[in-house]
């Protein structure tokens, strides 16, 4: 077993002040008058990453999750105990951790990689990608302090994931992006899960953790509460916040989260393409069964999935597909015109074809990206894509009542009293008599 990451007995004190005077006479008399109160974040916490996994650190509001990822970032020094790092960290914190605001979104870039040991050279180099993952425009040019909390994480994650790390750290301001960047994100993280980067993901999103991460760590009141499978450890979670009798558990924080990713309209130009080009994906639309484009759908809702493809050339039985992924990438459902047996013969070059589907969507909440391709028959000897297309529209499912799990199999219920106390006293009497 290799080990990427070693946290050793860290602990981290904070020292509280009531009032921002307070901390001014303590150092006036040279901490003679003693005016704060001393408060530990973290308390002895230790554990080892093995290399190329990923897992998940869950917990509380308050409970130390935030100050563990930059201790091990480096941004911060423990009060007791050490880390131990073996590669490149690169990290996205906390929003507002990382960037100075009065730097523009390209002094930041140079800044952030010269912390992380690339020259101005290597750094020029990585640029444009990272400003293509961004996406942010000419925003780029503007002080970071002008930009909205999307458009900072889009920054912040372009650059952590484009300086190729060996060891990633996120914190959950993912959540901040709209659903096509968030998508976007998953892909990254997954594809660099495939290269064995070894990932520490702070999240509140119970299904992220258990989707990306193949071990989680349960902080609370900055201690190790559970450390083991994230399905473990999210019900000793859940168990933890309904003791608390909080306010909410960790489905909430689904919904919550889910919630707080604004949604973009759709549009071909940000997504994801591939194809010989004989025929091309004009558009793709989302509609409820009055035929209005929709971006909400209510889980079980009859919806449309149409599109209008235009030919470049003569094909013979083109194959229209759709596939609907989750924000984790897991394909829920998808099929072809192939499949449905609705077969186009021969499509002329220059004819636009229109494809429907239409379905019940009974999904679970959620937010979910649609791909649309055309492409030959599956059969066919060599098969080809003529236009494939990820993340052509976005949909979020709602619910009015709570559903775990992917897809709503719409379970009804039933219960009945069959057995009063009267009887079953009764049939106890009986049973001793025998
Ligand atoms: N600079 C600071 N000075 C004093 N206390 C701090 C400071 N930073 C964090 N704390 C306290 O340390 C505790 C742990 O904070 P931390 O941000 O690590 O928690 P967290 O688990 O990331 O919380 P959340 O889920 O709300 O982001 C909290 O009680 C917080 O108030």
């Amino acid at each position: 077993m290799s080990i990427a990451l070693r946290v050793e007995g860290v602990s981290k004190q904070y020292r509280i002040y009531d009032r921002p005077s307070d901390r001014l006479k303590e150092t006036l008399t040279r901490g003679l008058l003693k005016r704060h109160r001393e408060f530990w974040a973290l308390r002895d916490v230790s554990f080892e990453v093995e290399r190329g996994t990923t897992v998940g650190i869950i917990g509380p509001n308050g409970c130390g999750k935030s100050t563990l990822l930059q201790i091990i970032a480096g941004t911060l020094e423990p009060t007791h105990g050490r880390v131990w790092r073996d590669g490149r960290v690169s990290a996205l914190l906390e929003l507002g951790a990382g960037f100075n605001p009065e730097f523009t979104g390209i002094e930041n870039i140079f800044m952030s990689a010269a912390l992380m040991g690339f020259s101005r050279a290597e750094t020029e180099r990585l640029l444009p990608a990272i400003e293509r993952f961004a996406e942010i425009g000419d925003f780029i040019h503007q002080p970071v302090k002008t930009y909205s909390s999307g458009m900072y994480v889009r920054l912040a994650f372009a650059v952590a994931v484009s300086v190729d790390p060996q060891i990633l750290l996120v914190d959950e301001a993912l959540a901040v992006g709209d659903a096509i960047f968030q998508h976007r994100c998953m892909r990254r993280i997954r594809e660099m899960q495939e290269r064995g980067t070894t990932i520490l993901f702070v999240s509140h999103d119970p299904a992220a953790v258990r989707h990306l991460c193949s071990r989680a760590i349960l902080l609370n009141d900055g201690k190790i509460m559970a450390d083991g499978d994230p399905r473990e450890t999210l019900s000793v979670y859940r168990r933890l916040i309904l003791d608390r009798e909080e306010h909410y558990d960790s489905d909430q924080t689904d919904r919550d989260s889910i919630a707080a990713a604004s949604f973009s309209s759709p549009s071909l130009r940000y997504v994801r393409r591939h194809g010989d080009g004989s025929a091309q994906i004009i558009n793709l639309e989302v509609l409820n069964s009055a035929h209005v484009p929709v971006t909400v759908v209510e889980t079980g809702e009859e919806i449309l999935i149409r599109a209008h493809v235009h030919f470049n050339r003569d094909i013979v039985k083109p194959v229209f597909g759709f596939i609907i992924i989750n924000r984790h990438g897991v394909h829920v459902y998808g099929t072809n015109t192939e499949q449905q047996g609705t077969d186009l013969h021969l499509v002329r070059q220059g004819s636009i074809v229109e494809v429907t589907f239409s379905f019940n969507c009974w999904l679970g909440t959620d937010i979910y990206s649609i791909s649309f391709a055309v492409h030959s028959s599956a059969l066919s000897a060599k098969p080809t894509a003529y236009d494939w297309v990820d993340g052509a529209a976005f949909i979020r499912i709602t619910s009015p009542i709570l559903i775990e799990g992917l897809v709503n199999l719409n379970a009804t219920a039933t219960a009945r009293v069959i057995s009063s106390t009267n009887h079953l006293q009764a049939e106890q009497r009986c049973l001793k008599t025998i």
